[in-house]
């Protein structure tokens, strides 16, 4: 039986993550929640798997909750609530499907518990990448991929050595603009770019898939979770999401990792590495059924947050950190109708031009760099 700590239970992660836990009462229990503002939802899961400890993001939620469900769930809110549970005694892995950098510090609290961690919160690895890799490696805790590329690289590896590895080859739907030129963008909406053509996500997660920022930052989350060089990952535009990603040997050989997209998979191989057990689902992929799969180059010059993300984290330092956090807050800004759909590009690169990089910096300089980046960009939107 594995006790499961999951940050971010409300989530579109976390909703799947309680599918996977409720088919398999026999594989796993959780323990404890976090989740941000949605007090009902979180009634609701409170009331059908009982954890023993829940966190919610404000003291006012934490009034209003204690008095909706039973004295045996402990009550905790804020950033130290994150970090209770995500240091739970009781549980053994830790599930981060929070949204955002928020989610570093809880992160490397449960590994210095010496919790697995199953990592769907790729802003943690982009923001600190060498900070949470090195604490894993010293406490010797898995770090287990969740987003869906990286799940699919992990079990393309499937152990074999990184020095046998030509490159890494991520796949890319393009987003809900990918038949659109850069001239198209100037009026598009939120609702529109709501509208992702495969997956069914959270909002911002949504909106970077459209400014192709997910992918940029899912090529730093690639060379932390893989320890691999930037030159060794590439990108390809894949618009069905049915291939997840690739491993291209040094001999040529390359091998796919493939299936319907539903992120319950991967979540549940995570869980259960490196044994699987049976699908939440019943639909089966049946390539006949869709005939064909295209791929094509990426433009970088189309998908301008691509280039950011390879050259922030080249650069390496705390230049990903500003990245991460310009785009967290532009982002918001765009879903709140505050800046246009360029304009968040355009943010993010005002961020990092005036960004001089601390390299190797401290967990105290990242967090710095996080608020006074954040700081900046909410400064200049009106
Ligand atoms: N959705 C997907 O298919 C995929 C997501 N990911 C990654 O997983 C992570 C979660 O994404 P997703 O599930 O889509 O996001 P959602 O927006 O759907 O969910 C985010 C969760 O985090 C909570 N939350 C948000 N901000 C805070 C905060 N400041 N403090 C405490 N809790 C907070 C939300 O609470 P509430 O709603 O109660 O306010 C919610 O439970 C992201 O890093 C994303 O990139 C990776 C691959 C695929
Ligand atoms: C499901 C998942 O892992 C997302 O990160 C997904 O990959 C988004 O798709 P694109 O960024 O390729 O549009
Ligand atoms: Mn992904």
């Amino acid at each position: 039986m594995k006790h499961i700590s999951l940050l971010g239970a409300t989530g579109s992660i976390g909703t799947q993550t309680l599918d996977v836990i409720r088919k398999h009462p026999n594989h796993f229990n959780l323990s404890s929640m976090s989740v941000g503002r949605n007090i009902e939802l979180a009634i609701q899961q409170i009331h059908e798997f009982s954890p023993q400890l829940v966190s919610v993001q404000t003291r006012d939620d934490y009034e209003k909750l204690k008095l909706e469900i039973p004295n045996a769930t402990k009550v905790v809110y804020g950033q130290e609530g994150l970090v209770e549970v995500a240091t739970d005694p009781h549980s053994n892995i830790l599930v981060n499907a929070v949204l955002g950098s928020v989610g570093l510090v809880p992160t490397l609290a449960a590994i210095e518990e010496g919790k697995a961690i199953a990592i769907a919160n790729k802003e943690t690895l982009v923001t600190a990448g060498h900070i949470v890799t090195k604490a894993a490696n010293t406490y010797n805790v898995p770090l287990l991929p969740v987003d869906s590329e990286h799940s699919a690289i992990f079990q393309a590896l499937n152990g074999e050595k990184i020095n046998q590895v030509e490159r890494l080859i991520l796949t890319a739907s393009g987003g809900s603009f990918r038949d659109r030129t850069r001239d198209q963008l100037i009026d598009v909406t939120v609702h529109e770019a709501l509208n992702h053509p495969n997956w069914s996500m959270g909002a911002k997660i949504t909106i970077d898939s459209a400014t192709m920022m997910n992918k940029g930052l899912e090529v730093i989350e690639a060379r932390w979770l893989f320890d691999i060089p930037y030159d060794k990952i590439d990108v390809v535009l894949h618009k069905e999401s049915i291939i997840h990603s690739m491993v291209e040997y040094i001999d040529g050989s390359v091998i796919a990792q493939l299936g319907t997209p539903d992120m319950r998979v991967p979540i549940q191989y995570a869980l259960t590495y490196p044994d699987r057990i049976d699908s939440i689902s019943n639909e089966r992929l049946h390539l006949w059924e869709l005939g064909s799969l295209h791929f094509s180059k990426l433009d970088m010059e189309r998908y301008r947050c691509m280039a950011f993300a390879y050259e922030a984290g080249r650069i390496g330092g705390t230049m990903p950190t500003v990245l991460n956090a310009a785009n967290e807050v532009a982002v918001a800004a765009f879903l709140d109708n505050k800046l246009t759909f360029l304009e968040i590009e355009n943010k993010i690169e005002q961020a990092l031009e005036r960004h001089q990089a601390i390299s190797q910096p401290t967990l105290e300089e990242i967090i710095s760099v996080d608020q006074e980046t954040r700081a900046f960009i909410h400064s200049s939107i009106k």
